[in-house]
């Protein structure tokens, strides 16, 4: 099962190597106001999920809005260390 820093490492190769087909190099080269557009949608749908839909749908949510998270730490050059320190 993938965690947060696995999932973080296996973005960062993404970034690094931009395989072919990759949804991850696309959302970077859109940039960070596309990125900042998706995390505010999955944002919504985690709030919407966790009123109106089963506790899996939510947490498939969730994981969708930590994955746009990393993106978007990704496209700044934040490391998970970055983040950690402030928690
Ligand atoms: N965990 C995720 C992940 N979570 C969410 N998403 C993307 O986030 C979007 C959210 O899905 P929605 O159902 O809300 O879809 P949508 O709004 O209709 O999507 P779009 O039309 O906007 O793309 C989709 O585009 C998904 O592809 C993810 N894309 C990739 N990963 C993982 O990231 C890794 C690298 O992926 P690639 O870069 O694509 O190889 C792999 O391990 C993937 O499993």
């Amino acid at each position: 099962m993938k965690t947060f820093d696995s999932l973080f490492e296996e973005l960062q190769q993404k970034q690094q190597l931009r395989p072919e087909g990759s949804g991850t190099v696309r959302e970077l080269d859109a940039g960070v106001h596309a990125i900042g557009k998706k995390i505010v949608e999955e944002a919504a749908e985690v709030w919407m999920a966790a009123e109106f839909q089963s506790l899996d749908e939510t947490a498939e949510e969730i994981s969708q809005l930590l994955y746009h998270l990393q993106v978007m730490m990704l496209a700044k050059g934040l490391s998970p260390a970055d983040v950690y320190k402030h928690l």
